[in-house]
């Protein structure tokens, strides 16, 4: 019995992945390793940030996912549905990056457009259409040409046309591009919004801090190669630190003292990697004691960036270019 509700409780956990995908790869045309056997898991129902350098092979495994880039080993399932399954990908929105929509046509005629794509029948896209615009923010906008728009209203279009077919998962490649910090705010708030519908959230971005706010899992990509993969929490406990703001002077022994127990010392604060709050009073009854005001003692994590940045290998831009054509005799290499 116990076994049996064991193996139920299995296929329920699994079931409730809505990308389950095993050692994928992507080697393009030219040798560009972008993909070297990513295995990743996404369940339903949550906001994903997938993160990476410039390079790391993001936008290639949503390409992936949605069946515009063929990979060259791909195992796994997205809703449950083998990789390119194509009735399943009118279940998955999708925002590329740098959308490109025709300038001529309205915001509105791009939503409709999208949705007759997408065989939504023609009184429901109308209906859908005026739903997402307002739901963007672009209800007012939504007659005027693409052309006329900035690209933060492009953006908002973008997101309104990926959520056009009801999906179940929609992927957002770097969706605040151009967006401005308003507009990154009500966009945070619409993401969360899609997750308590229940639809899963896929987002590539590079904006750290934004993606820290709303994700409930990240993967870090570096390389073509997951480095790092879970929730923020899980992510970032290891590092658990205190940070004590002060006012006053720190004598020079003292400075030693707490710099030869491993603290960090900077304009007015001290940080004491320590998780237990107990292992902080002495700190404090020292401090106290020469005089010095504590205006502030606070538990601190590492942050996303922090993480990101201890995780990747390179954070430069093209973090692999393709293999070097040897030098022919007689030629120079353009500079
Ligand atoms: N069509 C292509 N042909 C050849 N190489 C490609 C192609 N598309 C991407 N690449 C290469 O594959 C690697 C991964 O690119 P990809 O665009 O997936 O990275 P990314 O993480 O999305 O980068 P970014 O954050 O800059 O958008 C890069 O080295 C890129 O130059």
């Amino acid at each position: 019995m116990l076994a049996l509700w064991m193996a139920w409780c299995c296929i329920a956990c699994v079931s409730e992945m809505v990308i389950d995908i095993q050692e994928t790869k992507k080697r393009y045309r030219g040798g560009v390793e972008a993909l070297r056997g990513v295995s990743l898991q996404v369940p339903r129902g949550c906001i994903f940030g997938l993160l990476g350098p410039n390079g790391a092979g993001k936008s290639t495994l949503v390409k992936i996912l949605m069946s515009i880039v063929r990979a060259s080993q791909c195992s796994g399932t997205m809703l449950g549905q083998r990789i390119g399954h194509k009735a399943t990908l009118g279940k998955v929105g999708y925002l590329p990056e740098h959308a490109r929509f025709p300038e001529y046509l309205k915001g509105g005629e791009v939503i409709r457009y999208v949705a007759g794509l997408c065989g939504v029948p023609h009184g429901l896209a109308k209906q859908r259409a005026e739903g997402l615009l307002e739901m963007v923010g672009m209800k007012e906008w939504g007659e005027r040409k693409m052309g006329t728009y900035s690209k933060g209203m492009k953006q908002r279009i973008g997101l309104a046309q990926a959520l056009v077919n009801d999906p179940e998962i929609v992927f957002l490649d770097e969706p605040t591009d151009g967006v401005d910090p308003t507009g990154r705010l009500e966009m945070r708030n619409m993401l969360k919004s899609m997750r308590d519908e229940g639809r899963t959230v896929f987002v590539n971005s590079h904006l750290l801090g934004e993606l820290e706010m709303i994700c409930d899992r990240v993967a870090i990509l570096d390389n073509g190669q997951i480095v790092r993969h879970g929730t923020i929490e899980e992510l970032t406990a290891k590092s658990c630190r205190y940070e004590i703001r002060f006012d006053g002077q720190l004598s020079l022994d003292l400075q030693a003292k707490l710099k030869s127990e491993g603290a960090r010392i900077d304009a007015g604060t001290i940080e004491v990697y320590q998780n237990d709050p107990a292992a902080m009073q002495p700190v404090i009854d020292v401090l106290r004691a020469e005089g010095v005001v504590i205006i502030e003692m606070r538990e601190a994590r590492q942050s996303l960036e922090e993480l990101f940045m201890e995780s990747v290998t390179n954070t430069g831009a093209g973090a692999q270019l393709p293999p070097t054509i040897p030098a022919q005799p007689g030629r120079t290499m353009p500079q």
